[in-house]
């Protein structure tokens, strides 16, 4: 289980991230750190790496602090954007790179036959077979991020780190790159913590996703969970939710100035949220409410969403 307890990071004075707590269980599943440019991600992730010391508080893995342990020892795989290959090793130089030099724990690092054996295995995990003679540079960028993954899986890390792994590809191979990911993370029993700015990307690819405003975590919700009850104004602006109307709730109805919207919140005042279909994803919810708002030109999606501070939100129902 890995554990950010109170975490901060500072560039000289400013915080980039501050007071952040996180729970992630170790098994094999993807969580999302998502949050708008700026807001932290990349540092969270850096941070866990081992790139960017703490100015304050902890991080454990299985109850471990990693404090003090460099990157190399932390026997975590890392993935960033553009894959950072090494330019003058073929793909399968790539791969084998980690498992050629001695791992922690381990008395010495794995013989040549293992090695060759451990690349087939993940080219053949990645969609990559036949491609290990390569030059990286005679690689289009769907395949260089899967000869990342490959790389950084290779050592069998306890944790994987995806840094925007899909940005700079284009919409048909993000697709199909996402997909192998959630299929690899699954085969290799790997948890792995994934940083997007993309919400489609976060709700296709994770089990859980956090979402960071500010430098501080706003909310760890699963997504259909977060679609339909975001913590507070700011996250439910962030996920296309771009007016409030305030309103009143009784017995599951909920009445505002365009009407009334059947809501699974509790009694009592609450803000309807309300985005436009198209404006964000939105997974499909067996149990979902439907209201219907009288006079309202066009389909919208209505969240109650109701600010107490810290208080956690409430539900969705779509107005036909
Ligand atoms: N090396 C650095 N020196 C100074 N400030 C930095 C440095 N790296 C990041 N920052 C600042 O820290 C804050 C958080 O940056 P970070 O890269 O973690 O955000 P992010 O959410 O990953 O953004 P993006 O999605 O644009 O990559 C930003 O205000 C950024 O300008």
């Amino acid at each position: 289980m890995l554990v950010l307890d109170s975490v901060t990071v500072r560039y000289g004075d400013v915080a980039a991230v501050e007071d952040v707590s996180l729970t992630f269980p170790a098994q094999p599943s993807i969580m999302a750190l998502l949050g708008p440019s700026g807001s932290g991600k990349s540092t969270i992730l850096r941070a866990i790496a081992g790139l960017e010391p703490l100015a304050n508080g902890r991080i454990e893995f299985d109850g471990a602090d990693l404090s003090g342990l460099p990157v190399h020892r932390r026997n975590i795989g890392l993935v960033f954007q553009d894959g950072q290959l090494f330019p003058h090793r073929t793909v399968a130089g790539n791969i084998e790179y980690g498992l050629a030099i001695r791992r922690p724990g381990q008395n010495a690092a794995m013989p040549r036959d293992a090695r060759r054996r451990r690349v087939h295995e993940l080219l053949e995990m990645v969609g990559l077979e036949g491609y290990g003679g390569r030059r990286v540079d005679q690689l289009s960028g769907g395949e260089a991020q899967r000869v990342a993954l490959a790389r950084a899986l290779a050592p069998r890390p306890r944790l994987l780190l995806l840094d925007e792994p899909l940005s700079a590809l284009d919409k048909g191979l993000r697709d199909r790159l996402a997909a192998d990911i959630r299929r690899v993370v699954a085969e290799s029993s790997t948890p792995a913590l994934v940083v997007t700015h993309d919400q489609a990307e976060a709700a296709f690819l994770a089990d859980q996703i956090a979402v960071i405003i500010g430098g501080n975590i706003r909310q760890i919700a699963q997504p259909r969970s977060l679609w339909s009850a975001p913590a507070d104004r700011d996250v439910a602006a962030f996920l296309g939710y771009t007016s409030l109307i305030p309103a009143d709730v009784e017995h599951g109805v909920a009445r505002c100035a365009l009407g009334a919207v059947g809501v699974d919140a509790a009694d009592g005042p609450a803000q309807l949220a309300l985005g436009s279909d198209f404006a964000r994803p939105r997974p499909a919810r067996p149990d979902q409410r439907h209201g219907e708002f009288r006079g309202c030109p066009s389909r919208w999606a209505a969240t109650a969403c109701r600010d107490r501070g810290a208080g956690r939100v409430l539900c969705e129902g779509d107005v036909a």
